[in-house]
């Protein structure tokens, strides 16, 4: 949060005008507090006689704001006001229907309070961009037919002096006298204008018609039925059956089900019973695993009524989030897929929520408001009266800790469904490896290279994974070793090979590599280090006959690419799939029997009191792509630290054994779950002015802090500089967060940071970079 938004004591009334004033005998409610979008300001407004059905709690309204309409949001219906004499009416409603579903208010104001953002920035993350900016106009086109073309003659004059017009009734009238106006404006994008003139002339008529986007309406879903549950999945299931049954007796529910035990089969099950008790049901799924394959899931499970689900995710076009989010807000949708932001999907009556991946990082939301959309769906689904489902084959330890101690309930699944023990995993000592190579490194030990070989010949496939995209990850000087950084951002730059520049991974700055050291001048450079793309190129060298694809960022650029890759994958036509994340989660191939970890140390090596717990999720989560069909699987995980714990409980996939020795040490450190954090952070071009911003603030925050504060030293981020900013953070720490925000608030509400300076605060921070 900037200081520029430091909150301001809200005036509750707005200054007269000299605006005619309202008086009428009271229908209850007759007055409506609202938020003003654009000033944070709460303001009283009488209800005219005309608008009350059409007010509601969470409507978004146009009111009188100093002598213009200003847009605003209805948080409180009262009977009276303080200023009940010289309140102004609502000018009108935005739409019919509340745009904040009663709960979704509540929601609003909950996050408002916990992670100390202002209640108008909330709503404003709530409403899709396209809706809130512009909640009708994607959702019409216009149909265009012809009345008449003009005669001969005219049409000649007004070819020469309006060539456009006569172009597009040409256009029109070829088609049939029939066009709309999206057709005709993707032949030029004037086309509007100019029909508003044809209008006008009486040449053509235009009417409104709705269009909506399906971003899946080429696809074909085959219908698929409800599987048989085993005896595990049954369990589980009845345990469902029963927090559906009576929500508010049940706690939350962490679904600790090892990959390929058949949680999603116990999610689509669930789902229908909501669905047959008229209910709705919200599915968060992380990002990056809201991939077709997931969605194809769902669609089939309930293709009858395939229209009914809407998905939300980053990668809709603009116009396809605004229809989607209006699906659910004119209740013609009652399953809602989508990834963080889900959870402020504007469902009414909703019966389930589901979080899978529920350990998964990006369900924190790293600007702001920075909420975690797994700990908003527990406090949604209390507001709503219904059952939550956590699920994960590496459960975060805060959800763990919550079942051990009771506030949740954990269900808890060993085996996969298809009766097979998990992969064989083993751990391959980079150590020694690179012993053998005469130039000290190896990207593909000779262990994984054999393993590889082995299902080439077999005609099985491989997914080999690497967290770390480029050709090389650092260019060094060997005379002076000085790395070649980003110039605004405190990280060494990637050389990119297809493009032959470095680029940097946090500014995205271009340059092309130095001729010699910047530092020194000699000019002996050398790379070191490799990303997908080098690892790419070994592989391709080392088995040309393979079938090959790499799936990073920088591949998966085009619209439906990752989708095609994917698609080619799984009917066998690749053999070997190397990449980044993007392939770690998630994925259900049978005919994968290898997985390959080239360098399970990135994630270890990150300054994070999360990295073991990272690490951790990430093998567990990439070994369970491997066997998941009729034949065993194998992992081979490459370290340079063979013996961490990370890596040795992976390997013998002991989730339990790693949890009890992590849990141990973060309550010895006094770290989450057992404690609460807030990382305030600040950042300005002037270092100095920075962190004295921060210092100051320490220093407040001293006096009359709550008692059970833990409060460190500001210093420098561990990504010490970005975008040319300098950056300093500050760990705080308490058992209980509300007294430690509250006093936070208080003090900030009382400081100002010199221009330039911009301090934030991420209340149960994941990331402490
Ligand atoms: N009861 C069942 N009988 C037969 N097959 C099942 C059953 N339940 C699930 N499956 C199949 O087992 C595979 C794994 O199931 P599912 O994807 O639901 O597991 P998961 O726990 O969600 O896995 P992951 O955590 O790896 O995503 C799928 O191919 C699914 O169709
Ligand atoms: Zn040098
Ligand atoms: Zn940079």
């Amino acid at each position: 949060m900037s200081s520029s938004t430091k909150s301001t004591q809200p005036s509750l009334f707005e200054p007269q005008d000299g605006g005619a004033v309202l008086e009428r005998e009271s229908d209850q409610p007759r007055i409506a507090r609202v938020l003003v979008e654009e000033t944070a300001l709460e303001l009283d407004y009488i209800i005219p006689e005309e608008l009350a059905h059409r007010v509601h709690l969470g409507s978004r309204v146009h009111v009188p704001l100093q002598g213009r309409r200003a847009i605003a949001v209805v948080v409180q219906l009262l009977n009276d006001s303080p200023h009940a004499g010289r309140l102004r009416p609502i000018a009108d409603t935005i739409g019919t229907k509340a745009m904040f579903p009663e709960n979704l208010l509540k929601l609003a104001k909950w996050l408002s309070a916990y992670y100390l953002c202002p209640l108008r920035q909330v709503l404003r993350t709530m409403l899709p961009e396209a809706v809130r900016s512009r909640p009708e106009s994607f959702l019409s086109d216009s149909h265009i037919s012809l009345v008449k073309m003009p005669d001969t003659d005219e049409l000649e004059k007004l070819r020469k002096a309006a060539p456009i017009q006569v172009r597009i009734l040409e256009t029109i009238q070829a088609n049939g006298g029939e066009s709309t106006l999206s057709m005709l404006r993707k032949e030029l994008p004037r086309a509007t204008q100019v029909i508003h003139v044809l209008v006008k002339k009486g040449l053509v008529t235009r009417s409104e018609v709705r269009v909506e986007r399906d971003p899946f309406q080429e696809e074909e879903f085959m219908p698929s039925a409800p599987l048989t549950l085993t005896e595990e999945q049954s369990a589980v299931y009845a345990r469902v059956l029963q927090a559906l049954e009576r929500p508010a007796d049940s706690p939350p529910m962490l679904v600790f089900g090892v990959t390929g035990s058949g949680k999603t089969e116990i999610y689509l099950q669930a789902i229908g019973r909501v669905l047959e008790k008229n209910k709705t049901a919200l599915v968060l799924v992380p990002e990056i695993s809201l991939t077709p394959q997931t969605i194809e899931r769902f669609k089939s499970r309930f293709s009858e009524r395939k229209q009914r689900i809407a998905v939300l995710h980053s990668h809709l076009s603009e116009g396809e989030r605004h229809d989607e989010w209006f699906k659910i807000h004119e209740e013609r949708a009652d399953i809602v897929i989508g990834a963080r932001s889900a959870i402020f999907a504007p469902l009414e009556n909703v019966g389930l929520i589901i979080v899978d991946e529920e350990h998964e990082p990006s369900y924190k939301q790293d600007e702001n408001p920075r909420y975690h959309a797994r700990d908003l769906a527990v406090v949604r689904a209390k507001m709503e009266g219904c059952p939550v489902i956590l699920g994960s084959a590496t459960p975060s330890l805060e959800s763990f800790e919550n079942a051990k101690s009771g506030k949740y309930e954990l269900l808890r699944m060993n085996k996969r469904t298809d009766g097979k023990s998990l992969p064989l995993i083993r751990i391959v000592d980079m150590r020694l490896e690179k012993r053998r190579t005469k130039d000290g490194f190896s990207i593909l030990s000779e262990k994984l290279r054999l393993a590889v070989q082995a299902r080439l010949e077999r005609g099985e496939q491989s997914i080999l994974f690497l967290n770390r995209r480029g050709f090389n990850t650092a260019l060094s000087c060997m005379k002076c070793g000085v790395t070649c950084v980003c110039p605004d951002c405190s990280v060494a730059m990637t050389f990119h090979k297809s493009d032959t520049k470095l680029i940097c991974h946090v500014c995205g700055m271009r340059k092309l590599p130095p001729r010699k050291c910047e530092s020194c001048g000699d000019p002996s450079l050398s790379f070191a280090g490799f990303g997908t793309e080098r690892a790419e190129e070994t592989i391709r060298k080392v088995f040309p006959q393979a079938r090959l694809a790499r799936v990073d960022t920088d591949t998966m650029q085009r619209k439906n690419q990752l989708r095609d890759t994917l698609r080619l994958f799984r009917s066998q036509k690749l053999d070997i799939l190397i990449g980044t994340q993007m392939i770690a989660k998630g994925l259900d191939f049978p005919n994968v029997t290898l997985v390959g970890v080239l360098n399970a140390d990135l994630a270890l090596n990150l300054p994070d009191y999360r990295a073991a717990e990272r690490t951790f999720q990430l093998l567990t989560q990439v070994a369970g792509r491997a066997g998941r069909g009729e034949r065993q699987g194998e992992v081979f995980i490459q370290t340079y630290t063979p013996h961490s714990p990370a890596i040795q409980f992976s390997r013998h996939t002991d989730f339990d054994g790693f949890a009890e020795q992590e849990l141990e040490q973060r309550q010895q450190w006094h770290y989450p779950p057992y404690l609460h954090t807030v990382l305030i952070g600040s950042r300005g071009k002037e270092a100095a002015h920075a962190e004295f911003s921060l210092q100051t603030l320490a220093s407040r925050l001293q006096k009359e802090a709550p008692p059970d504060l833990i409060m460190g030293e500001p210093c420098p981020s561990p990504l010490a500089k970005a975008h040319g900013q300098f950056r300093f953070q500050l760990l705080l720490r308490a058992e209980k967060i509300r007294p430690l925000v509250m006093h936070l608030q208080k003090v900030l509400a009382g400081m100002t940071f010199p221009e330039g300076v911009i301090v934030t605060w991420d209340v149960d921070a994941m990331s402490l970079m």
